[in-house]
């Protein structure tokens, strides 16, 4: 009997090319084992021995069996005889020593007439199928019953290790940053290390996020080179899969990286696969695990109150700041429904709405008053949702209301404050403007109203001498004052630091006219905040709806133009708006710009009025006067600019350049022999001011001018308009000497009683006075008294505005120290003034006080 050793070329070459490795056995002469007879070439790369290795050694696939394995796999041979056929699988051992994977096939061939009991068999190479069963298995082991980041951690170690990779990564993409992964899990070196995030952009995790499992070996810096990691790393083998949500959107990466070039099996890979699947639920479990810790949280530990219930209403759960809110706990209101904190202050019609807004929309916000459980109402802002399943149907209602008690408080607050004036209680300037848009805007019928502003003159002044305490106070009593006379029917605001509106309803022009100097004489009456009464005056300015305009900012620009108006003819008055009022404030305005060019431009010129002695006719000195010699308009007189420069703070710099000016004047007619005294206009502003005192040294002492060749002309007003400081200011000017006359005598709040307080050296007597003493016995009584209670405070009287020849006699009759007027001489620039000194008659030398100076003197006749 033939045992078949050799085989035909041609078929020779089949097997030995073949993958499986194919062999033959034949029963041994002896005994029931099979020997090998035939064994193709490919065992060799399988498991190290050639062919003529295991024909040559019957005992060696014996040897070579993995001692696990021995026993199953010998008693499954030991069936070959039985069943006809073997099919197993099992270790054998490498030349290398290592262990391969075969799944071996054994068919028993019955011995024919030619030949013996054959048996022919194919082992597969089974390794890498076994490898990735294995690794499913393992990790399964490994990962069953964790969760979370556990789950994540262990799956990268454990996949990685069981792959022989050096890295992984679990990474997730979060709706925030689609761009970036954020890594769950980092395995490196076998090692977990801490997570980190990084950019999509230019590497391979980006082809795996557009839903491709990707494995590249080789160079993978020459696909990838701008994944400086991955260059780092020296990755040469990459295998990532996506992890897909339920809807089968990619929502991480699992990645996997070796520094060798490595396959990665069909097993493997679907292993992977597989595991990644499980890595989409665990992140989304873990998102929702979040999530839902997060609305616990917020549900625990908001400070809004929150309330869930059922379709019906009924109340499943509360929050912790429901429960102190209401005072309820949750016990008390479960199964029950909103309707126990119902307070009774809205009506039915608004629980309508809200369920209708509810029933339309699935949403509701608004505002409404609870009762909390000891019976307590709150405003509180309620917002409830309806949830609904999928198909439509409402589940549940949430409600989230916020205790809004203190946001109420300060709304109020804010209210008064945004509409009120905290220092006088009164509205404010937001108020008016409401009121008058109510006013303008409910004017079907055309509500007449009238809108008076009110300002107090030179109120600067007294916060500036006196201190913002006793400012305040004043404004508090104007305030107080306002309302007293303007009655319950108007509305008073502040609408300025010390600008005042009134609103009346009122029609007639008259009774607003009244009105309006009521206000006048009352703000004007003295004031008792400090040791000394204090006068105030103030200006008011009258618009009327519909008359004035029919808007709010027509009304408001109407009485304020009317209330410059009245301030710039001389203040303490009030003043109606007028048609041609806007075309006189735009002119107004053209004007102020000029005079703040004027001084730098020099436009303005002294002109000066001789003062003689009444009795001698000696020239005694000269008031300079202010001219402004306009480009456009010819000569300004004072009268027009001087309130206008006063009112906006310009009086200041051109008072000092009055005061140089004039100083330098008199100090030349002093070198021409003619020691004049000089008398200048101070206003108030500039008497207030606190430069003056060292301005006045500054220019006697330029000019070299005695202290005595120099007199300040206050006015009246300035002196009544009262101060503390006035004394003290009076006193300084005293201290350096200069004299002080008082302007306008008679014109004013004139009292003599405390006039006497005062260093004053000159009364002047007012030239309205003074012009009809001829003609009128009434003013020649009050001119005479003026002179006698003058000279009773010993103050030398001056009587201004001297027109006439008549006035002679009558004013030396009654003692009249000086006098000044266009009888001698109309105010003159200065060389036309030493012309007339020059020529006028009797020219002598005397000086202020009678002394001889080489100033003229003499009677003008013409
Ligand atoms: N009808 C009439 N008028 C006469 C007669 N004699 C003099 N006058 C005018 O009476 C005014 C006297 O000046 P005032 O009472 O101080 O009144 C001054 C003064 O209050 C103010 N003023 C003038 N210059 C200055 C200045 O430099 N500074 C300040 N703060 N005010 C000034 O302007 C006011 C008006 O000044 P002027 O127009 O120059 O008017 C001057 C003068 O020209 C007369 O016989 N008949």
């Amino acid at each position: 009997m033939n045992i078949p050793t050799a085989l035909p070329d041609d078929l020779r070459w089949v097997l030995d090319g073949s993958p499986a490795v194919t062999y033959a056995l034949a029963r041994a002469e002896q005994g029931p084992s099979f020997r090998p007879v035939f064994v193709s070439a490919h065992v060799e790369q399988l498991l190290g021995y050639a062919p003529v290795d295991w024909l040559a050694n019957p005992m060696l696939w014996e040897q070579c069996l993995h001692p696990q394995d021995r026993a199953r796999v010998l008693s499954n041979s030991a069936r070959l005889q039985t069943d006809g056929w073997v099919d197993h699988e099992y270790r054998v051992r490498h030349r290398d020593g290592g262990y391969r994977w075969v799944h071996d096939r054994l068919r028993l061939l019955p011995a024919t007439a030619e030949r013996p009991e054959m048996a022919v068999g194919v082992w597969q190479d089974i390794t890498a199928r076994q490898r990735a069963d294995n690794l499913l298995r393992t990790v399964s082991h490994l990962t069953a019953g964790v969760t979370g980041e556990a789950f994540f951690q262990a799956l990268v170690r454990h996949l990685a290790e069981g792959m022989g990779m050096r890295y992984a990564l679990l990474g997730e993409l979060t709706r925030r940053e689609p761009r970036r992964v954020r890594t769950r899990a980092l395995y490196m070196d076998g090692g977990l290390v801490p997570n980190m995030s990084y950019n999509l952009a230019g590497t391979p995790c980006a082809e795996v996020v557009s839903n491709e499992p990707c494995l590249y070996t080789g160079d993978l810096s020459s696909y990838f080179p701008d994944d400086e990691m991955l260059h780092e790393m020296g990755v040469k083998t990459y295998f990532g899969v996506p992890i897909l949500d339920a809807y089968g959107s990619v929502t991480g990466v699992l990645a996997f990286m070796h520094d060798e070039p490595r396959e990665v099996s069909a097993t493997e890979r679907a292993v992977i696969s597989l595991f990644a699947a499980r890595a989409g639920t665990e992140l989304a479990r873990s998102r929702v695990e979040e999530q839902l810790r997060l609305t616990d949280q917020v549900f625990e530990g908001s400070r809004d109150a929150i309330i869930i219930t059922d379709a019906d209403s009924r109340i499943l759960q509360v929050n912790p700041a429901f429960e102190a809110i209401s005072g309820y706990r949750e016990e008390e209101l479960l199964g029950r429904t909103p309707r126990i904190l119902q307070s009774g202050q809205q009506g039915t019609g608004f629980y309508r709405e809200m369920w209708q807004a509810l029933n339309e929309n699935g949403h509701w916000q608004g505002e409404l008053w609870n009762r909390r459980a000891d019976g307590r109402t709150y405003p509180s802002l309620l917002s409830v949702s309806a949830v609904t399943d999928h198909q439509g149907e409402v589940t549940h209602y949430i409600g989230i209301a916020s205790d809004i008690t203190s946001h109420k408080a300060a709304e109020r607050q804010i209210n008064y404050l945004s509409h009120y004036d905290t220092l006088t209680g009164l509205g404010n300037r937001r108020m008016l403007e409401e009121e008058l848009d109510r006013v303008v805007r409910n004017a079907r019928g055309v509500r007449p109203v009238g809108l008076l502003f009110l300002d107090l003159d030179r109120f600067k002044n007294i916060n500036d001498t006196l201190g913002h305490d006793t400012g305040d106070q004043l404004l508090r009593e104007v305030a107080q004052r306002l309302q007293e006379v303007a009655g319950a029917q108007a509305m008073v605001c502040r609408v300025g630091g010390d600008e005042f509106a009134l609103l009346v309803p009122e029609r007639d022009h008259d009774r607003c006219a009244r009105l309006a100097r009521q206000l006048v004489e009352v703000v004007g009456q003295p004031y008792k905040l400090t040791e000394r009464p204090l006068v105030v005056t103030c200006s008011v300015g009258v618009a009327m709806h519909p008359r004035d305009g029919n808007r709010r900012e027509a009304l408001i620009s109407a009485a304020d133009t009317a209330l410059h108006y009245a301030k710039a003819h001389g203040s303490n008055h009030h003043q109606f708006h007028e048609p041609g009022m806007t075309a006189a404030a735009a002119e107004r305005l053209h004007l102020e710009n000029d005079l703040r060019e004027a001084l730098r431009r020099a436009e303005f010129e002294l002109h000066y009025q001789p003062i003689l002695d009444t009795r001698s006719l000696q020239v005694l000195g000269v008031e300079a006067l202010l001219r402004w010699h306009h480009p456009e308009e010819g000569m300004i007189p004072p009268d027009r600019f001087i309130p206008l420069a006063e009112e906006t703070g310009l009086i200041r710099p051109m008072g000092a350049w009055v005061l140089q000016t004039a100083c330098a004047q008199a100090a030349r007619w002093r070198e021409l022999g003619m020691a004049l005294s000089v008398s200048v206009n101070v206003s108030g502003e500039q008497f207030f001011g606190d430069e003056l005192p060292r301005a006045v040294r500054d220019a006697l002492a330029r000019h070299r001018l005695p202290p005595e060749a120099l007199t300040l002309e206050i006015t009246e007003s300035t002196l009544m308009h009262g101060s503390l400081n006035i004394e003290a200011r009076l006193d300084d000017f005293k201290a350096i000497g200069v004299r002080l006359s008082l302007d306008d005598f008679g014109t004013g709040y004139s009292s003599l009683s405390y006039l006497k307080r005062f260093p004053i050296d000159t009364l002047k007597i007012d030239k309205s006075f003074v012009r009809d003493m001829v003609t009128d016995e009434h003013d020649r009584t009050l001119a005479n008294t003026v002179i006698a209670m003058g000279h009773g405070l010993s103050l030398a009287v001056v009587a201004e505005g001297v027109e006439s020849a008549e006035h002679m006699p009558l004013l030396r009759q009654a003692g009249c120290d000086r006098v000044q007027g266009y009888h001698f001489s109309r105010p003159l620039p200065a060389r036309k003034l030493t012309e007339w000194l020059r020529a006028f008659r009797g020219n002598t030398a005397s000086g202020p006080d009678g002394g001889t100076t080489g100033a003229a003197q003499g009677e003008r006749t013409d």
